[in-house]
């Protein structure tokens, strides 16, 4: 890690008091937090006060621990103590569910998370919304925080439907007498525990007198009032995002707490990630005046709007792949984005003509990693085959929550299973290059049977009932299974905007519907154009946004007036 720029170096060395740090798409968010972590903790007055430096994935944990500790390094200091560098909820859970949220729970002992699987959680049911329905499970029950109120809802895949209140709370309070608590709600113990016990937000303060928090714009509606109840009881906080990238507003986090925090702002406004070309499309939807550090490259490097038929996206696949190399781009360290992770598959190749269900599922992934060396490609494909058809009565959202490992800590012992499974063509998902009709599915069916008797023993959750069924070969081929899938589309990695987050890769293709683009061009007022925003901030050379052949006609003009002009002519 080397140099601060100049508004970097505020940050760090700014006096130590809560900071908003609002900072565009490639601005070095990491290099900043972990030199401010480092001047934070030499400064830190109490003698054992402890500095937190808190974001949301693990893969952005990793990095900052490595960066933190080869910045010590540097330094020639030993890594100091006294610092904790975690996610946001597995930090809230071991310093304040785990330790001390009984108390409020009344429960006998510490608080325990439930998986909702557990056979007990049957007794802990609302009556059915309507006839006919089943009963709404407690692990089911969403919380969310509007007007300093809880609100405790379901979520049926992006829609929310809001409980009683009365109900919904008897029901979560009566799991908390038990000492469980589901992962969701979790958030809210955490918040009932602070607000309830001042002399427990007093000694966290105490041992945590500097909080910072990365990513601040997907900072959720609890964990906003956990921040605030210890804020106000006199950790300072300090806040370092990117509004414009919100996109995680079903969970309350639209970048609005982060703008409207209340400590001095320190804006980081140059993109160091992007050519001139890029950030200047960057520029134009956000409406920023951001600067840029990169120079520019020659064509074919730069940003393109290209026509795609919505049919064929194989096509356009291919040729940007032509047009990575002809940059002279790593097409390892680039990727093809879309919005729906049912688009993202089909474009990777697992398309409906090649098996059914789980077998589908299970060869896109033999493929993902035999064919393109995508282990974690690979293992997603795993986690939506046990959602979608190998298990029975799965928790809804099993696959997302299995490929969050930062969220759900709990899950840990089958994800681990599940890694195993998808990694190893020995003991786990046969090779891609065995006949599928015959010889993979024959050992496909083994390995699936001892994966599932292995999650079950795990977690209790059960096998489906007729597995042979699904697992049948019924319409695979006579031919090895990597033969299956469209060789364009598998040569690159096909990715959702929200699995990009954070990352900066060599080239983007970006695969837009019409409701898309509208909402990119729109700028960064809604969600859906934030994404859009995230989609085109991440490459560093090149971007091509695809648009469908039918419509980019009435688009040009909107397009080039954002930077996105046509594909120069060779
Ligand atoms: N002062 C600097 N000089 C040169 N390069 C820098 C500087 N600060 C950061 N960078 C580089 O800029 C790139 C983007 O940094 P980083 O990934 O931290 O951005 P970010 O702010 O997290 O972006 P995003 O929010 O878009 O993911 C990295 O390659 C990083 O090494």
């Amino acid at each position: 890690m080397t140099g601060l720029s100049v508004e970097q170096e505020e940050v760090v060395k700014a006096d130590l008091q809560s900071l908003a740090v609002l900072a565009c798409a490639g601005s070095g968010k990491t290099r900043t937090a972990v030199h401010r972590l480092l001047a934070v903790r030499r400064r830190l007055e109490r003698p054992r006060g402890r500095v937190a430096l808190l974001s949301f994935s693990n893969v952005a944990i990793d990095t900052f621990r490595k960066d933190y500790a080869a910045l010590c390094q540097a330094q020639a200091i030993s890594a100091l103590g006294r610092v904790d560098i975690d996610t946001i909820d597995a930090f809230i859970t071991a310093n304040i569910l785990r330790p001390h949220a009984y108390r409020v729970m009344q429960a006998p002992r510490a608080a325990f998370l439930v998986s909702g699987s557990e056979p007990f959680l049957k007794g802990f049911t609302l009556p059915p919304p309507s006839k006919g329905a089943p009963p709404i499970s407690v692990k089911d029950i969403h919380v969310k925080v509007v007007e300093r109120r809880f609100v405790f809802y379901l979520d049926h895949f992006g829609h929310q439907q809001d409980l009683d209140r009365a109900t919904a709370k008897a029901l979560v309070e009566r799991l908390g007498k038990v000492g469980a608590y589901t992962h969701e709600l979790g958030r809210y113990w955490c918040c009932r525990a602070l607000v309830h016990e001042e002399r427990l937000r007093e000694a966290f303060a105490h041992r945590y007198p500097q909080i910072l928090v990365d990513e601040a714009q997907d900072i959720g509606s609890a964990q906003q009032a956990v921040l605030t109840a210890l804020s106000k009881a006199g950790s300072v906080v300090t806040l370092i995002g990117d509004p414009n990238q919100g996109i995680y507003e079903y969970a309350g986090a639209d970048g609005a707490y982060l703008k409207g925090h209340s400590a001095t702002p320190y804006p980081l406004s140059t993109n160091y990630r992007s050519i001139p070309a890029i950030t200047a499309v960057a520029k134009a939807l956000s409406g920023s005046t951001g600067g840029e550090d990169r120079a520019a490259r020659p064509t074919p490097c730069g940003a393109y709007a290209v026509a795609c038929d919505p049919d064929r996206y194989d096509l356009v696949i291919a040729q940007f792949r032509q047009a990575v190399e002809a940059c002279g781009l790593d097409p390892a360290k680039s990727a093809v984005l879309c919005r729906a992770s049912k688009l993202a598959n089909t474009l990777a190749g697992d398309t409906s003509s090649v098996g059914a269900g789980a077998v589908r599922l299970l060869a896109a992934a033999a493929t993902a990693r035999d064919g393109a060396g995508d282990v974690h490609r690979a293992f997603k494909l795993v986690c939506e085959a046990l959602e979608q058809s190998l298990l029975e009565d799965p928790p809804k959202g099993l696959a997302a929550h299995l490929c969050d490992p930062a969220r759900h800590s709990d899950l840990r012992p089958v994800r681990r299973v599940v890694w195993k499974f998808a990694r190893s063509a020995v003991e786990g998902l046969p090779a891609a290059s065995l006949q599928a009709n015959t010889e993979w599915i024959t050992r496909l069916r083994v390995v699936v049977a001892d994966m599932l008797a292995q999650i079950e023993l795990l977690s209790g959750l059960k096998p489906a009932a007729n597995l042979s069924m699904r697992l049948a070969a019924k319409s695979l081929p006579a031919a090895p299974v990597s033969t299956l899938k469209p060789a364009a589309a598998m040569a690159l990695r096909v990715e959702t905007v929200h699995g990009a987050k954070g990352e900066s890769l060599d080239a983007v293709l970006y695969i837009v519907t019409k409701a898309h683009l509208d909402a990119m061009l729109a700028g960064v007022g809604t969600e859906d154009g934030r994404i859009g925003y995230v989609a085109v901030t991440r490459p560093r050379d090149l971007l091509w946004v695809a648009v469908p052949q039918k419509i980019l006609p009435t688009y040009r003009a909107a397009l080039n007036a954002v930077g996105l002009g046509p594909l120069p002519t060779t």
